[in-house]
């Protein structure tokens, strides 16, 4: 499985298979404290590789849009004050022929990446019936983040960020507007999933509870770690 051409394109394109090969490279010699499953959901072409390869390699895939087929993963390791985190990052296909595959990994997911693409209404409509599968799906204390991708396309936008936070509200999961084009907080994303898993892990009976929206809502506001 890896992704594969639904548009003819240029030689821009990787090859197929790219993210798999990228992943099976990478057996991780990275050392790591804690280990984590985090998952890309959303509707076909929202920008989920292209969220994933920007954290990983701090790239753009640029050129024709190739499809995921199925799921692939990618490893990163990052810094939560002095504890190692590995993010397993797994791509899923948006596309409603592969659902039946995708699902089947929900269940030891630790969070799930939830996307549309704010130059999509059907995408962003579509947002409640993804929230039912991961409610059929998921565990039940998996942290979910709404993601409003491509918030470069101010001109195409046909979502506001209000409709956003209001739906993120109603549901109760945080929220924020990424774009894999400008890396805009797309490491914030993947950073607040990393530091709810720690505090997960490390918290004592008496500290106080992570509230990963909340966390998220704070960096917003400072510029914090890593929003761009
Ligand atoms: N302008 C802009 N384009 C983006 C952004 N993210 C993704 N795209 C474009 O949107 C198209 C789809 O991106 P993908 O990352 O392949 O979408 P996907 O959600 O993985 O799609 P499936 O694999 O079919 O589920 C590609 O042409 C990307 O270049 C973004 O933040 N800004």
């Amino acid at each position: 499985m890896g992704k594969e051409r639904i548009s003819n394109g240029t030689d821009t394109m990787p090859p197929n298979g790219y993210i798999r090969r990228q992943a099976s490279r990478q057996v991780s010699a990275e050392l790591f404290d804690i280990s984590c499953k985090v998952m890309l959901i959303g509707d076909s072409g929202v920008g989920k590789t292209c969220i994933l390869v920007r954290f990983k390699d701090g790239a753009f895939l640029s050129g024709s849009f190739i499809s995921t087929v199925g799921i692939d993963f990618r490893n990163k390791v990052v810094d939560v004050d002095g504890t190692k985190v590995k993010l397993q990052i797994w791509d899923t296909a948006g596309q409603e022929r592969f659902r039946s595959v995708t699902h089947a990994y929900y269940r030891d997911a630790h969070a799930l990446l939830l996307l549309y693409d704010v130059t999509n209404k059907a995408s962003f409509d579509n947002i409640r019936a993804w929230l039912g599968e991961i409610n059929e799906y998921a565990q039940e204390d998996v942290v979910i983040m709404l993601l409003g991708n491509k918030s470069d396309m101010g001109g195409e936008r046909v979502i506001r960020i209000e409709d956003g936070e209001r739906l993120a509200k109603e549901y109760g999961v945080a929220f924020m507007e990424t774009s894999a084009k400008l890396g805009t907080n797309v490491d914030l994303a993947f950073m607040a999933v990393a530091r709810d898993l720690k505090m997960k892990k490390t918290r004592k009976p008496t500290d106080p509870k992570f509230n990963v929206a909340d966390y998220v809502n704070q960096e917003k506001k400072t510029g914090g770690c890593c929003s761009s």
